[in-house]
């Protein structure tokens, strides 16, 4: 099923996509007698990735109303889709089949002007990631082994895809390269507290050259 989170509305002046803290963006070449034209998503997601713990919904909530934009968790789309918890899906699944539904969530999301926060295990998921990098920015937030070690308490507990063996220094050093493989941006959050990630996050995006 594909998730569409805006809401295009119909006014004289033809149709309009109405972005909280965004300009309206026109349906371009709209023809008013035929009602036809070419919608053109020009209005980009931001989408945020890296470890659990990383602070990918934390950050993510306070950006969206920083920036006037939506919030979606897709860890919270699974768990509305499933009618059950992360772990829950993981133990009754498995990993395989956890990954295959994150990777079907997230493939399915259409949005824009959108705050994406990821599941830490998405980047399993190639056709998901090259979705939500075609819908958006991805930006990456990285943290190192030590500080996410503190963070985190027992990772099993918070449901992580963690494969039988594996470990968290284990799990760093095998998805890390995979974060870094699909980000756009990566954001060093090193010693950051959640406001001085996100004003980072605001400066970065505000470099952008095809900020829109
Ligand atoms: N910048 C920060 N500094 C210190 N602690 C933080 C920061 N950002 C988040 N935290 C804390 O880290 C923990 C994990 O944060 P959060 O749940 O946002 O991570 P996540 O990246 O969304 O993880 P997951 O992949 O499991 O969804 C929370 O207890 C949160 O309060
Ligand atoms: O990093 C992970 O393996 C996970 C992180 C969570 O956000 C959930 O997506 C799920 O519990 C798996
Ligand atoms: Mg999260």
């Amino acid at each position: 099923m594909k998730r569409c989170y805006n809401q295009l509305s119909i006014s004289k002046k033809g149709i309009t996509v109405n972005k909280i803290g965004t300009s309206i963006k026109h349906l371009r070449n709209y023809n008013r007698k035929t009602g036809n034209g070419v919608y053109v998503m020009d209005m980009k997601n931001i989408i945020l990735i890296g470890m659990p713990g990383a602070g990918k919904s934390t950050i993510g909530v306070i950006l969206a109303k920083v920036l006037g934009f939506h919030f979606i968790d897709t860890d919270i789309v699974i768990q509305e889709q499933e009618k059950c918890l992360l772990k829950d899906i993981i133990e009754s699944k498995g990993l395989e089949g956890f990954l295959k539904i994150e990777n079907q969530v997230n493939c399915d999301i259409i949005t824009e002007g959108s705050v994406i926060a990821t599941g830490g295990s998405v980047i399993y998921g190639s056709q998901a990631m090259d979705h939500l990098r075609e819908i958006g920015t991805v930006i990456y937030i990285k943290l190192s082994y030590e500080t996410l070690k503190k963070r985190l308490g027992n990772i099993r507990q918070r449901g992580v895809v963690l494969k039988k063996g594996q470990n968290l220094k284990s799990l760093y050093e095998e998805r890390c390269p995979l974060y870094e493989k699909y980000a756009h941006i990566i954001v060093d959050s090193e010693g950051l507290g959640t406001e001085e990630l996100m004003e980072k996050i605001v400066c970065v995006l505000d470099e952008l050259p095809d900020k829109k």
